[in-house]
């Protein structure tokens, strides 16, 4: 019977990467991406930009919007400090159990809680269910129309304190226009366009990075 494309991309992380290493696997990904089908994970170039906002955040509690196979999953727990916590919703049963074992190829289990749900119920049960009191870094990387309501969502049940950080993907293509204009103009918020490009190609897309001011 045929196989789905997350099939394919683990089979290609279980074939070219090694066991416990996340960035064997992140690469794993970018290459089966380029060389045989494209898929929307974050990618190698706003992967970069990602990393470097991870690294300067140093985030001890991580919420990721949108798991799919968890590339990004991945590269951002590769880049945390050792208690540090990641929790990553995904509503997607077939690839939330792909996510599970390119997590566990990478050896990263104990960094992060895969949690099978859509966004706009899970995010009143964080505090309650993880113990989680706030976040010091969200990436929005899932339903581009869920990113607006779920960040009020995420200031209404008191998820962010002053410094969180929101990191969101595709603010250009596919696109958040809603999330764009309220992030933009919002007093509570301070934000920053790292221009790029859409993975994989040559189409604009960028990251947008909020902080939020309390
Ligand atoms: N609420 C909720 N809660 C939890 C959830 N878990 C999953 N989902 C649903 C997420 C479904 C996938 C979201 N991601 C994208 O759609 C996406 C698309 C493109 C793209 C595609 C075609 C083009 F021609 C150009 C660009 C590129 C990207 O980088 C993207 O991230 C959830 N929703
Ligand atoms: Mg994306």
């Amino acid at each position: 019977t045929q196989t789905t494309r997350p099939q394919r991309m683990l089979a290609a992380v279980q074939k070219n990467a090694t066991r416990g290493d996340p960035r064997s696997v992140v690469k794993a990904i970018d290459q089966f991406c380029r060389q045989k089908e494209w898929a929307m994970n974050v990618g190698d170039e706003k992967g970069c930009i990602l990393d470097s906002v991870v690294t300067e955040v140093n985030p001890a509690t991580v919420l990721e919007l949108g798991t799919y196979c968890g590339y990004s999953t991945v590269r951002i727990a590769s880049l945390l400090p050792p208690d540090a916590k990641l929790i990553t919703l995904e509503f997607n049963p077939h690839n939330a159990a792909i996510a599970r074992q390119v997590i566990a190829w990478a050896g990263l289990g104990d960094k992060i809680q895969l949690v099978e749900g859509a966004s706009g119920d899970w995010i009143p049960k964080m505090k309650e269910k993880f113990g989680i009191e706030t976040f010091d870094l969200v990436f929005l990387d899932h339903w581009k129309d869920r990113y607006l309501p779920d960040t009020k969502l995420m200031e209404e049940c008191g998820l962010l304190r002053k410094g969180s950080i929101l990191l969101a993907d595709n603010v250009i293509s596919p696109g958040t226009p809603d999330y764009l204009e309220y992030i933009r103009n919002s007093p509570r918020y301070k934000s920053q366009y790292f221009r790029s490009h859409l993975e994989y190609t040559k189409a604009e897309d960028g990251l947008e990075k909020s902080v939020f001011l309390g």
